[in-house]
């Protein structure tokens, strides 16, 4: 922990081995993964099914142990970097309790672990305004739309102080109209936060559109085939996606994807 600075990356992953015993023999969904996310990165995560990205995910979150390599968050294990509440985490479905408010939902990490009652509702109400959800507190989840209870859970997530974001496919179930309006809140949050964000995705245009890096993974055994530094600047309106440059990085994003593609 001792030698970890602000320069060091937030996640460093080398030649990172998962492996699971299964009933019908081992199966091999990390292979000598190699990566090194900077603070205040956007880092996108894109393959087919089953390469490895959730898992990849969940390694760094400290939920799954890798049999092989070595893997740093924050400068520490997985384990200690959870502990230490490092991280926030938004999945595909928003998961919120029907039982409770939008507020009561965003306050429940707040609650679980143990902040201080006077700092709820000023947390609560900051986090709400980063995602466009003010006035909405009192409502339960059911009253809002999909894409605002996805705004809720991403708000949850940033409701105690993380500086990583894990997000595994936030967006995937949302049409697309919706998507591209959340995919540039997000990159605003982003901008407001300084976090640094690790992001699973399908889709081509959204990880292209989002991140600083483009992580592109291949299954059987899952590994990553291509990492792309994104030549785009990082104010991006969304017709920033009709230009040469981001036709050209979704071009090697797509050709990445294909490679690794074994069509069975
Ligand atoms: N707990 C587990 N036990 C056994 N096998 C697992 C387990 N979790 C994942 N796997 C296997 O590991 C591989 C990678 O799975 P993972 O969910 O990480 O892929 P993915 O890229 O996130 O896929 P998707 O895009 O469908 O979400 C798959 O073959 C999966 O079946």
């Amino acid at each position: 922990m001792g030698t970890w600075d602000v320069t060091s990356p937030v996640i460093e992953a080398k030649d990172l081995d998962l492996t699971f015993e299964t009933n019908d023999g081992p199966v091999h969904a990390l292979k000598g993964v190699d990566l090194s996310v900077e603070k205040g990165e956007f880092v996108s995560f894109i393959g087919p099914s089953g390469c490895g990205k959730t898992t990849f995910l969940r390694c760094i979150a400290g939920l799954e142990t890798p049999t092989g390599g070595a893997l740093t968050v924050n400068g520490m294990s997985p384990d200690e970097a959870r502990k230490s509440r490092a991280y926030g985490y938004v999945f595909q479905a928003a998961g919120l309790y029907p039982w409770r408010t939008i507020a009561g939902n965003i306050r429940l990490p707040l609650e679980i672990m143990g902040y201080p009652k006077s700092e709820h509702a000023e947390r609560v109400d900051k986090v709400m305004s980063l995602v466009d959800l003010k006035g909405f507190g009192k409502k339960f989840p059911w009253q809002l739309s999909g894409g605002m209870q996805q705004r809720a859970s991403i708000a949850r997530a940033l409701a105690f102080d993380a500086d990583i974001l894990l997000m595994d496919e936030p967006f995937g179930a949302l049409d697309e109209i919706v998507r591209d309006h959340l995919n540039e809140q997000l990159l605003e949050l982003w901008a407001r936060t300084e976090k640094t964000i690790a992001f699973v995705t399908h889709s081509i245009p959204e990880a292209v559109y989002l991140s600083t890096k483009i992580v592109v993974m291949s299954p059987r055994p899952g590994r990553i085939t291509d990492v792309i530094e994104s030549p785009l600047p990082r104010e991006r309106p969304l017709d920033i996606r009709d230009t040469q440059q981001f036709l050209d990085v979704a071009h090697r994003v797509r050709e990445g994807l294909r490679e690794g593609h074994s069509y069975d």
